[in-house]
Parts: structure tokens; C-alpha cells; sequence
């Protein structure tokens, strides 16, 4: 008789997505050979109400589906943009884990959102529902002080000094995306007359 079988092993990478960059990709790249996972889910959160004035979540959710799509191992989720609330953590966790009740959970964050992890809500539970899996970025100091140590995994990845808030910033003002975006994310910016205008 074999041993047990496997369980999945699914990355979780939640964030707003407006755009979706490659410094996004390559972090959750990274997560999935490290950490040798089966697949990586997107998330793009629905209202996030810390980040007021977001593009419209269809759009984000189309272009993270555009940026993912030649990646067999990435998916995109809609759990947090159908909920029609505003998004957190915990209920992106509870949800994802409703729909794939037999696998282990990895969240995906860069080190700008661990650092803020403990202010997040109801973080108590947070760490029963999946291990945190913190990558390095550009201008942000990765570190676990306060963190538990059980729960959070830290992780170097390759650097990439790219933003959602500056690709705007340079849509806006006419400077090109190519190459921070993925080359279907640029057409799709320009297609919908996206980040032009300051909201
Ligand atoms: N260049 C990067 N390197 C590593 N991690 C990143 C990078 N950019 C974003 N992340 C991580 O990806 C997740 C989602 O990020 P988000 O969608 O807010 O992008 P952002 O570039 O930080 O956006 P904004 O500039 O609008 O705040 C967060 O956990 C964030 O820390
Ligand atoms: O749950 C919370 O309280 C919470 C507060 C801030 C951010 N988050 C999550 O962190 C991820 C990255 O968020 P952001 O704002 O950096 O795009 C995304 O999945 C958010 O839902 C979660």
C-alpha cells in the first residue's frame, strides 16, 4: 500500500492589482518554486477600504486574468470582488478554503504588506488558515520582528523597484509601461483609456 497522498499546495496572492506589474508575477514565481506549489491563485480584493479610489475591480480582475493566462500553475479568483464588501484577509482565506477544503494554504505578501499584517483584521485567526510567505521589495525592510515564527516564512526574491502606483503615475503623464507590465496589461491600459485621468 502507497503512503498518503499529497495534499495541493496552494499560494494565495491577494492584492489590488491596479495594475498587475511583474514584480507581482515574479514574487509569485518565486513563492511556487520555493515552496513547491501546485498552483498560485490571484486575488484581486473587491473594495479595498483602506485604498480609496481604485479602478473599477472588472477591469483589475481582467488584466490580472490577461497577465496570468500563459501560466498554466496561475489562476484568478473572483471571491473577494464577488462579496460586494469590503475585503480582508480573513474572509479571502475562509472563502478559498471553503472551495479547496484538502489543501495547505500559502498567502503571498511583499514585505511592505507583512509589515502592516498585525493592524489586519481578526490576524489571530489569519495564521490557522494558511502560512504567510513574506518576499523582499524594493525599499521595504523585510524582517519578523513581532511575527510568529511558525506561521511566517521570509523569502529573497530577484528585485524589481516596480509599483502599481507609479505605472500609473507614468501612464498618466505618457511615459511608456512596456516592460512593468506584462505586453497584454499595456494594450489593455491602453485600450480602456485607463490611469489618464487623476480621479
Ligand atoms: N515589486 C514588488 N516586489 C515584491 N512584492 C510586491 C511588489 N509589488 C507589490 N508586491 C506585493 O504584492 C501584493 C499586492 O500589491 P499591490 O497590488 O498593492 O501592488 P503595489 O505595487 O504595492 O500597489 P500600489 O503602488 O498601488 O500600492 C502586496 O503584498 C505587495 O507587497
Ligand atoms: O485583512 C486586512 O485587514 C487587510 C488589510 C490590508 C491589506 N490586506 C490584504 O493584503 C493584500 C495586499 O493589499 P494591497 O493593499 O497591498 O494591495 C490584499 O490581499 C489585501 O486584501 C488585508
Amino acid at each position: 500500500m502507497g503512503g498518503q497522498a499529497r495534499r495541493p499546495r496552494i499560494g494565495v496572492m491577494g492584492g489590488t492589482f491596479d495594475p498587475v506589474h511583474h514584480g507581482h508575477l515574479v514574487a509569485a514565481s518565486e513563492v511556487a518554486q520555493h515552496f513547491d506549489l501546485d498552483e498560485v491563485v490571484f486575488v484581486p480584493t473587491g473594495q479595498p477600504g483602506y485604498k480609496p479610489g481604485v479602478t473599477t475591480a472588472e477591469h483589475r480582475y481582467l488584466m490580472t486574468v490577461i497577465a496570468t493566462a500563459s501560466n498554466p500553475r496561475f489562476t484568478v479568483s473572483r471571491v473577494d470582488i464577488d462579496r460586494q464588501k469590503t475585503t480582508f484577509t480573513i474572509d479571502t482565506l475562509r472563502d478559498i478554503r471553503a472551495e479547496r477544503p484538502e489543501a495547505e494554504l500559502f498567502f503571498i505578501t511583499g514585505a511592505d504588506a507583512i509589515a502592516q499584517i498585525l493592524n489586519w483584521k481578526d490576524v489571530g485567526e489569519l495564521w490557522s488558515l494558511a502560512h504567510f510567505v513574506a518576499v523582499s521589495r524594493p525599499g521595504h525592510v523585510l524582517t519578523m520582528t513581532g511575527l510568529p515564527e511558525q506561521d511566517v516564512s521570509l523569502l529573497e526574491v530577484p528585485a524589481l523597484a516596480i509599483s502599481s502606483t507609479d505605472c500609473r503615475d507614468r501612464v498618466r503623464r505618457g511615459f511608456p509601461v512596456w516592460y512593468l507590465v506584462p505586453d497584454g496589461v499595456v494594450q489593455y491600459i491602453s485600450k480602456h483609456h485607463l490611469y489618464r485621468r487623476v480621479e
